[in-house]
């Protein structure tokens, strides 16, 4: 018989690995924590499956806190992930894209150790169409009393993030996590219900031939990315690229981390800042992207060194390939190179 991983088990060999070093035991909470998302994420994966079968598809009606139309599926994927790890005694607050305010618990700091922040279904437009959409999650160590309160917490820079992760609903199901140690793909396997190790150790290639962005939007966005795209496709990078845009971030960045190229979602004027959000969605893929050998930045900085301001602060989002990302810093300080 083929000897499996399941996520818990790799988490729980990537935590004695790393606290061998320390010569401490790996108390199992950490784990006990992720099977708390990848619980939740076998909900919401079920829900989708029999999407058309079941009243998940479409609007609920109101707008959320980011002004846009909630989908059933956004407000179920939040209550599967709001329900799951608030059972997990180590979290001290859950932030949720579709949520105004953090849930916070009351446990002391030495129990309530962990902050989860989520966008608990990203892709949403593409939900009725049957198209990829997934979740993407960030864990934060809440900091000691004595360094900072709980809000304060929250808003750490992406580069103390402990763990990162996102889950791809399409054709399989596939989470993908670091904690710093790597970056490494599962497969869930509907006979036995587990997420199975497929992908470890995975490395985003130093350049690709995709690039993907909403060229919908190439009029707002400031010169330096246009001339990049058009670099791009006239071969300017010694190769000639293809444009793929599936409009699930989700989806563009694992099939980025896969083959390559650039995933980019520029300012534009309509919106300066850009519309991704920094907390749950840039951060914790550049967190996968730089373990995996990648560039991410908001066209200027490094994504990681951003220092939160507000729980949905957008930011401008780039991330891809060394080679393609060198690039497109030469192209934004205006040294446009081949
Ligand atoms: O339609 P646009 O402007 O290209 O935006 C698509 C982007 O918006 C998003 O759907 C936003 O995420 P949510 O679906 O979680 O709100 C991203 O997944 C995607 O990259
Ligand atoms: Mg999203
Ligand atoms: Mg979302």
């Amino acid at each position: 018989m083929a000897m499996i991983t399941t996520v818990q088990q790799h988490i729980l060999q990537q935590q004695q690995e790393l606290l061998k070093s320390t010569g401490r035991e790996a108390s199992g909470t950490f784990s006990w924590l992720l099977s708390g998302i990848t619980l939740a994420t076998k909900m919401i994966e079920a829900k989708i499956r029999s999407a058309g079968l079941s009243d998940v598809l479409g609007a609920v009606g109101v707008e959320n806190v980011q002004g846009e139309q909630q989908q059933k599926l956004d407000v179920y994927a939040n209550q599967a992930m709001l329900h799951c790890l608030g059972l997990r005694d180590s979290v001290a607050a859950l932030v949720s894209e579709e949520d105004e305010e953090p849930v916070t618990f009351n446990r002391d700091a030495e129990t309530g150790k962990y902050i989860l922040v989520f966008d608990p279904l990203d892709g949403s437009s593409n939900i009725d169409v049957n198209v990829n959409v997934g979740t993407i999650f960030s864990v934060l160590r809440r900091m000691p009393a004595e360094l900072g309160t709980l809000e304060e917490s929250i808003l750490q820079p992406g580069f103390r993030q402990v763990a990162a992760g996102y889950v791809v609903y399409g054709p399989s199901t596939v989470l993908v996590y670091t904690t710093g140690n790597g970056v490494h793909g599962f497969t869930l396997d509907p006979k036995i219900g587990a997420f199975v190790l497929s992908n470890e150790r995975m490395q985003m290639p130093e350049q690709g031939i995709y690039y993907s962005v909403n060229e919908a939007n190439a009029a707002g966005w400031p010169e330096g990315y246009r001339s990049y795209v058009t670099m791009l496709r006239e071969g300017g990078l010694g190769k000639t690229y293809s444009s793929r845009y599936i409009g699930s971030l989700v989806a563009d960045f694992h099939r980025t981390l896969l083959k390559g190229g650039v995933f980019l979602y520029p300012p534009t004027e309509k919106q300066s800042k850009g519309k991704l959000r920094l907390l749950y969605e840039a951060n914790p893929l550049a967190f996968i992207a730089e373990q995996g050998g990648g560039v991410a930045t908001n066209g200027a900085e490094r994504i990681l060194e951003i220092r939160p301001t507000g729980i949905h602060q957008r930011t401008p989002f780039c991330v891809g390939g060394r080679r393609e990302m060198e690039a497109l810093q030469s192209a934004l300080t205006g040294v446009l190179t081949a």
